[in-house]
């Protein structure tokens, strides 16, 4: 077993039947899947709700019965992978390009746990490139405007050189900052400029996240 298997299959510990269940994407999230499944095979009633087209994907391949956001008025808990988490539960997302409807499916949830292997834990955010999701409609714009406040911001392109289109059609703006001092002023000014549809800064969006080690045992870390 893996880190990220050992935390996906703990996630199964915050499920209860009949609850609506907001599907993360990602490779943690696929082992998570995988173990609903198997409960869900064996009669277990819940509801999912994804949070990209490959979930959707992985949800349908495994039979478990899915509802589009909109079809649901809540969702009791969430369960997402992280590509960086601080001591304070801020983290960055989006490594997956599904930032945007992994947040607003975070929002609408009563209970957010993220599962991560132990490499995702740090200290101080940043070394992972932040992603941020912009309308193509002029994107050179906003990369300049970000160059400019040394974001060192770099397009995202798929295994053709495109560039890569969100599940919302939009692109991807990945920025090298190498660490960020203060995530919530960085957030602030992110998400007041124009052409930035979201940005992978998680901040009080989870209050708790399950670490997956190598020798199987998972950590969990709660908001204080
Ligand atoms: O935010 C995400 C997708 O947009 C993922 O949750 C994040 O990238 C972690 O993925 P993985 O579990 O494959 O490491």
């Amino acid at each position: 077993m893996n880190g990220k298997e050992a935390a996906g299959k703990k996630a199964l510990e915050e499920i209860q039947e009949g609850m609506t269940i907001g599907l993360g994407t990602g490779s943690t999230v696929y082992f998570f899947l995988k173990a609903l499944a198997e409960k869900v095979a064996a009669g277990f009633k819940i509801t999912g709700v994804a949070t990209s087209q490959q979930t959707i994907e992985l949800a349908k391949k495994w039979n478990i019965p899915m509802r589009a956001l909109n079809e649901v008025t809540t969702i009791d808990v969430t369960i997402d992978g992280a590509d960086e988490v601080d001591p304070d539960l801020t983290g960055i997302k989006g490594g997956g390009g599904a930032l945007l409807y992994e947040k607003m499916v975070a929002k609408v949830s009563t209970r957010r746990v993220w599962i991560v292997d132990s490499s995702k834990k740090v200290e101080q955010l940043g070394a992972f490139p932040l992603p941020v999701e912009v309308i193509p409609f002029g994107w050179k714009h906003v990369e300049a405007a970000l160059s400019e406040k040394g974001y060192l911001p770099k397009l995202r392109r798929d295994s053709e050189g495109h560039p890569y289109v969100t599940d919302a059609h939009h692109y991807i703006l990945d920025l090298h900052l190498h660490s960020i001092a203060d995530p919530v002023l960085l957030a602030i000014e992110l998400d007041h400029l124009t052409g930035v549809v979201e940005h992978g800064l998680f901040i009080g969006i989870t209050e708790k996240v399950l670490v997956g080690y190598p020798d199987g045992h998972v950590e969990t870390m709660v908001k204080h």
